[in-house]
């Protein structure tokens, strides 16, 4: 479901509405909420609005749980790091206990972690045939998705979960949720917003079908159900 919104002001508020009816209804059908967060600049926003009231106080922070969607393989320290940044707009201002707070990042190998990071997911999961209740992802100016980048061996995986590999270009491993795991979500939200992103949104929404150059491409829930929150500038090029 493709919703354009004017700027990105506008677009963060719905998505944080979008948040809390979806943290509240999953509280109520199962008594726990687990959301998986995306990294760099989309969700900024959004999560200073849910660090404060009326949003903050409307979400079931205390059944919360908090995954990440990708992570560039750097300390919790580090500037570059995602989770870094959603703890200092956002996690250190609600109430969600520590113990439920699943970065993606610890002192041991990146692959090991992938497979240790699986884990977690599968017994927090269980028997569900679902996966996330909610699945924020951002898309960068070249199509790609949590760390799902162009050309990338990761775009082929089937079986796993998550995976690390290391990003040439960037000279840094990444982790990354893949796609069949996050086609498994009841809901997927796609921030994106700002003109550089309005030729991938393009290629992404309308353009012939090639996830290798496109990745968020490869995100088709097979169940759940899709929202692309956009603005203007990104819709552009969009027939809508
Ligand atoms: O590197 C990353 O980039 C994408 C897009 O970032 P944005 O700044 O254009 O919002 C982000 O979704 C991903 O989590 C991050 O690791």
């Amino acid at each position: 479901m493709l919703h354009i919104f004017k700027d990105a002001q506008e677009l963060s508020k719905a998505a944080a509405e979008l948040f809390v009816k979806t943290a509240q209804k999953a509280v109520q059908e199962k008594g726990r909420f687990s959301v998986a967060l995306t990294g760099g600049s989309s969700p900024v926003q959004l999560h200073q609005l849910l660090a404060q009231s009326p949003y903050k106080d409307q979400v079931p922070w205390e059944q919360t749980y908090i995954f990440w969607g990708d992570e560039r393989w750097v300390p919790l320290t580090d500037e570059k790091s995602n989770a870094k940044m959603a703890l200092e707009t956002l996690l250190n201002y609600v109430p969600v206990p520590e113990n439920q707070i699943y970065p993606m990042w610890d002192e041991q190998e990146p692959e090991a972690y992938a497979r240790h990071y699986e884990e977690i997911l599968r017994n927090h999961l269980m028997e569900s045939a679902l996966g996330l209740d909610l699945i924020l992802l951002g898309m960068g100016d070249d199509g790609h998705t949590a760390s799902l980048f162009p050309g990338t061996d990761v775009l082929q995986e089937k079986t796993k979960w998550v995976d690390a590999y290391y990003l040439e270009p960037q000279q840094m491993h990444r982790i990354t949720l893949t796609a069949p795991f996050i086609n498994l979500a009841k809901k997927i939200l796609f921030l994106s917003f700002g003109e550089k992103k309005a030729d991938a949104l393009y290629e992404v929404l309308e353009g012939e079908r090639n996830p290798e150059k496109f990745p968020a491409q490869l995100i088709r829930p097979q169940q759940g159900e899709t929202y692309w929150f956009v603005d203007e500038a990104a819709a552009k090029r969009l027939k809508k």
